[in-house]
């Protein structure tokens, strides 16, 4: 069996040593005329940028999954995130007038359904709404967005905006973050209940559908992504629109934490 070597497109010699694999040239990205990678080096770096980049590496979330948020901080989080929840089905919408045959739209138009519900009073939206009633926030303030930060706001248009004017292909994985969700859906279903024991358990619902929602959309955009994405471009413009969107989560924690700072550090 030939294995490559993680991080490169070489592929070990007999004796071990690398030798140079030609139809798998390494990877230069000053060279405008590099070869794509393989199919399996691509996703190697599509999942090895979401692992690294992931917000579950971000102190806030890191400080909330130890037990260390304070109520208010938790409230703050989850108006704020509120903002996100809203912007999903609205880049998703973005994201099917892309999608150029019914079978593709017909899968995508679920992840709308997914949030919005299919009728009054279902789907993640509402469940979030109830996630933000266990936590001591009003409906109404959710609704409203009177907390929302301007940082929060820039971060997640940013995000609508990706999907609006990008090519499917970008919109699709920039989805990628996904790959990483279900994993920090468990963690938080678990550190919730032991952490903050003041909230309804009924209320963390949202992260509990979301653990098979999420694989299902993310080995969804891989495959597509993986599909379309033949040329050594193509392949780099994937990787930046995750490292894009890598950048939005985290940029809505950066402001969500900000928020928290003692008044004398803002
Ligand atoms: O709480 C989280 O950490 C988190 C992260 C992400 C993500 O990685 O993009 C999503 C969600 N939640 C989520 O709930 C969700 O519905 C969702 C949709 C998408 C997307 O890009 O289409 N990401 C995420």
């Amino acid at each position: 069996m030939t294995t490559t070597v993680p991080g490169t497109s070489r592929t070990p010699g007999p004796s071990g040593q690398e030798r140079a694999d030609p139809l798998n040239p390494p990877a230069d990205p000053h060279n405008p005329l590099a070869g794509p990678w393989d199919a399996a080096g691509f996703e190697r770096r599509l999942r090895g940028l979401a692992a690294a980049r992931y917000h579950d590496r971000h102190p806030f979330n890191r400080r909330m999954h130890a037990g260390g948020l304070s109520a208010d901080e938790l409230r703050t989080w989850v108006a704020n995130r509120f903002y996100y929840q809203c912007a999903i089905p609205l880049k998703d919408a973005f994201v099917l007038t892309k999608l150029g045959t019914p079978d593709r739209r017909r899968s995508w138009l679920r992840r709308i359904q997914d949030h919005d519900g299919l009728t009054e009073g279902d789907g993640g939206i509402e469940r979030w709404l109830r996630l933000g009633e266990a936590v001591g926030l009003r409906r109404e303030d959710l609704l409203t967005h009177r907390r929302l930060l301007p940082g929060v706001r820039l971060a997640v248009d940013g995000y609508v905006g990706l999907c609006r004017d990008g090519t499917a292909l970008e919109a699709v994985a920039s989805s990628l973050t996904e790959l990483c969700a279900p994993s920090i859906m468990l963690t938080r279903l678990e550190a919730f209940p032991r952490h903050y024991p003041w909230i309804d358990p009924a209320g963390l619902a949202y992260f509990r559908d979301r653990v098979p929602q999420g694989r299902r959309d993310a080995a969804e955009a891989l495959a597509w992504v993986t599909e379309w994405a033949l040329t050594r471009a193509e392949q780099e413009q994937a990787l930046a629109a995750l490292s894009f969107k890598c950048d939005v989560l985290w940029a809505l924690l950066d402001s969500v934490q900000g928020a928290s700072a003692p008044t004398a550090l803002r």
